[in-house]
C-alpha cells in the first residue's frame, strides 16, 4: 500500500528540510510540499527526524567463535537492529582454508534467508590466497555480488592471514573492483605478549587489553596501509580504536593511499577501566582490539569530525555472560571475544555525537548509513532520501531520553554494555523498502522479509539515476 509520511523534518548527508515523502512499490516515489493521494496511508512524522536507514557494515550474526556460536542470528539480531534504527546489515562471512567459497557463502545464506527482517549482504573473509582462490573471485563478484573482502592481521591459527595473502587481496581487489577490509592488529606479537602474561599466572580479563597495546594496532594499521599504497588499490580498516591507528590512516591518507577507517559505539564512549571490574564482570568488556585508556575517545570522535574516520560500524557479536563469557573465569584467552551493540549503534552516535555538538545531523546521518553505501556499493539504492531509492526510512523522536538497558533491549545476549547509559533520541517507527518493521517502538516485521544485497563493485554507482527513474 502507497504511504505518505508527512510533517516530518527530512535529514540526509547534504541537507535538512521539511518535506513529506510519497512511498510506492518498496521506493521513495515523490518528495514535496503537501501531498496528497486518496490510496495512501498518512504516517504523521510531526516533531520527528527522517532520516535514511542506517546500514552497518559490521556484523556477526550467528558466527561460531572462541569455542561458542554469537548469540543473536539473523533473526534477534535483525530485529534488535531494526528497532536501533538499521534498516541493512552487512555480515561477514567466514571461510576456511582449503574449501570453496562458495560453500561457506552457502552456509551464510541458510543461516539469513529465511531469517532476517530487513535486507543484509555479505562480505567474505579471505584467509589464504593462492592459485584456487584466485580462480574463484570473480564468481564471487560476479554471481554473489560479494564485493568486499576481509583479511584478519589477528587471531593467530585461527583466523589470521600472513602478509603475502594480504597483498594478493589487495592486488585482487584493485583487478576485480573490490574493497579490502583489515582487521588490523599485529597477531604475532600479541600471541608473544599474551604467553608472557599467562607464564606469569595474569588471567584477568584485564591482561586482554594489556597484552593488546594500542602500539600493535597502529603498527598492523600502518602496515596495510603501505601495502594498500604499494598495490595501488583500496583498504578499509574497521573497529579503530586508538590514536595509533587513526594516525597510521591519516598518514596513509595524506599520501594519496586509498585508506578509510570505521569505528564503534564502544570504543567512543567505553574505556579500558571496564575490564578491570570485579567478579569477573570485566570479561563483558573483551573485544579484539581492546578497549582503551579514555584519552582516546577524542582522538576517535575528532577522526570522524575530520573524516580520516568516515563510517560507524558495530561489530556486533555477542555472547551471554553466564554460560559464554564465562568459558574464559580461568584464562582470558578462552573469553569470547565480541559484544551486543547492533540496536545502540545509531542511537549513542545521535545521542553522543549530535546532542552534544561533536557533530552534525548531516555527518551522523553520513556516518551511520550515506557513506557505508557509497564504500560498499549500495548507494542510492540505500543510504539516502532521493526519489527511487529503497524506502528505508527511519521516524526518530530527537527528544525523548531513556537509559539504555538490557531489560528493554532486543538483543538475545543476557546483558548490555551500555547498561544504565543516559541517550537522548529513539527511532519511533522504521520502514524496510516502504513496510514498517517498527510500528510506534513495536516490531511489527516480518521474518525472512529481508532481501539479500547484491552490491556493485568498489567505486560503482548501484544503478544509474535513469534506471532508478524507471523502476
Ligand atoms: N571484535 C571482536 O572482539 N569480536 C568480533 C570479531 C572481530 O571483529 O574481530
Ligand atoms: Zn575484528
Ligand atoms: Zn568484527
Amino acid at each position: 500500500m502507497k504511504k505518505i509520511i508527512k510533517n516530518g523534518t527530512i535529514v540526509t548527508a547534504a541537507d535538512t528540510y521539511k518535506a513529506d515523502i510519497l512511498i510506492e512499490n518498496e521506493k521513495i516515489a515523490l518528495i514535496g510540499q503537501d501531498l496528497t493521494d486518496p490510496a495512501a496511508e498518512v504516517v504523521d512524522a510531526e516533531g520527528n527526524y527522517i532520516f535514511p536507514g542506517g546500514i552497518d557494515p559490521h556484523t556477526h550474526l550467528e558466527m561460531p567463535f572462541g569455542g561458542t556460536v554469537s548469540k543473536d542470528d539473523f533473526e534477534t539480531g535483525t530485529i534488535a537492529a531494526a528497532h536501533g534504527g538499521t534498516t541493512t546489515v552487512i555480515d561477514f562471512c567466514l571461510t576456511d582454508k582449503g574449501k570453496l567459497l562458495q560453500n561457506s557463502i552457502d552456509q551464510w545464506h541458510a543461516k539469513s534467508k529465511d531469517k532476517s527482517v530487513i535486507d543484509y549482504s555479505f562480505h567474505l573473509m579471505i584467509g589464504e590466497m593462492n592459485d584456487s582462490v584466485l580462480e574463484q573471485l570473480p564468481s564471487v563478484i560476479e554471481d554473489e555480488g560479494i564485493t568486499s573482502f576481509k583479511v584478519f592481521m589477528a587471531y593467530k591459527n585461527v583466523f589470521q592471514a600472513d602478509d603475502g595473502t594480504l597483498f594478493r587481496t589487495l592486488e585482487q581487489a584493485k583487478k576485480l573492483g573490490a574493497l579490502v577490509m583489515v582487521h588490523a592488529e599485529n597477531g604475532d606479537v600479541i600471541e608473544h605478549l599474551v604467553n608472557k602474561a599467562l607464564e606469569a599466572g595474569q588471567t584477568d580479563p584485564i591482561y586482554h587489553a594489556l597484552t593488546r597495546p594500542p602500539e600493535v594496532e597502529g603498527e598492523a594499521t600502518g602496515r596495510a596501509a603501505e601495502l594498500t599504497g604499494l598495490a595501488d588499490s583500496q583498504l578499509y580498516v574497521v573497529h579503530v580504536t586508538c590514536e595509533e591507528a587513526v594516525e597510521a590512516i591519516a598518514k596513509a591518507r595524506k599520501k594519496g593511499y586509498n585508506v578509510t577507517g570505521e569505528t564503534c559505539p564502544q570504543y567512543l564512549v567505553l574505556d579500558q577501566s571496564y575490564l578491570e571490574k570485579p567478579d569477573f564482570e570485566g570479561a563483558k568488556y573483551v573485544w579484539s582490539p581492546p578497549l582503551r585508556e579514555k584519552h582516546h575517545q577524542e582522538v576517535l570522535w575528532k577522526a570522524l569530525k575530520t573524516g580520516d574516520l568516515q563510517t560507524l560500524g558495530s561489530d556486533q557479536c555477542s555472547f551471554d555472560f553466564k554460560g559464554q563469557k564465562d568459558l574464559g573465569k580461568e584464562d582470558f584467552t578462552k573469553i569470547p571475544n565480541g559484544g551486543p551493540i547492533i540496536e545502540d549503534r545509531v542511537s549513542i552516535l545521535f545521542s553522543e555525537g549530535v546532542k552534544k555538538g561533536r557533530i552534525s545531523l548531516n555527518e551522523f546521518v553520513d556516518i551511520t548509513s550515506t557513506k557505508i553505501a557509497k564504500t560498499f556499493g549500495l548507494f542510492p539504492q540505500k543510504g539516502t532520501i532521493s526519489v527511487g531509492a529503497d524506502a528505508d526510512i527511519v521516524i526518530f523522536d530527537p527528544s525523548v531520553e531513556r537509559t539504555i538497558s538490557v531489560e528493554t533491549s532486543h538483543m538475545a545476549a543476557d546483558y548490555n554494555p551500555f547498561e544504565g547509559m543516559k541517550v537522548t533520541g529513539q527511532p519511533v517507527s522504521v520502514l524496510s523498502r516502504g513496510d514498517f518493521v517498527i510500528k510506534n517502538k513495536e516490531f511489527v516485521g516480518k521474518l525472512g522479509k529481508g532481501n539479500y544485497l547484491k552490491r556493485s563493485r568498489y567505486g560503482e554507482l548501484t544503478s544509474s539515476k535513469e534506471e532508478l527513474y524507471q523502476k
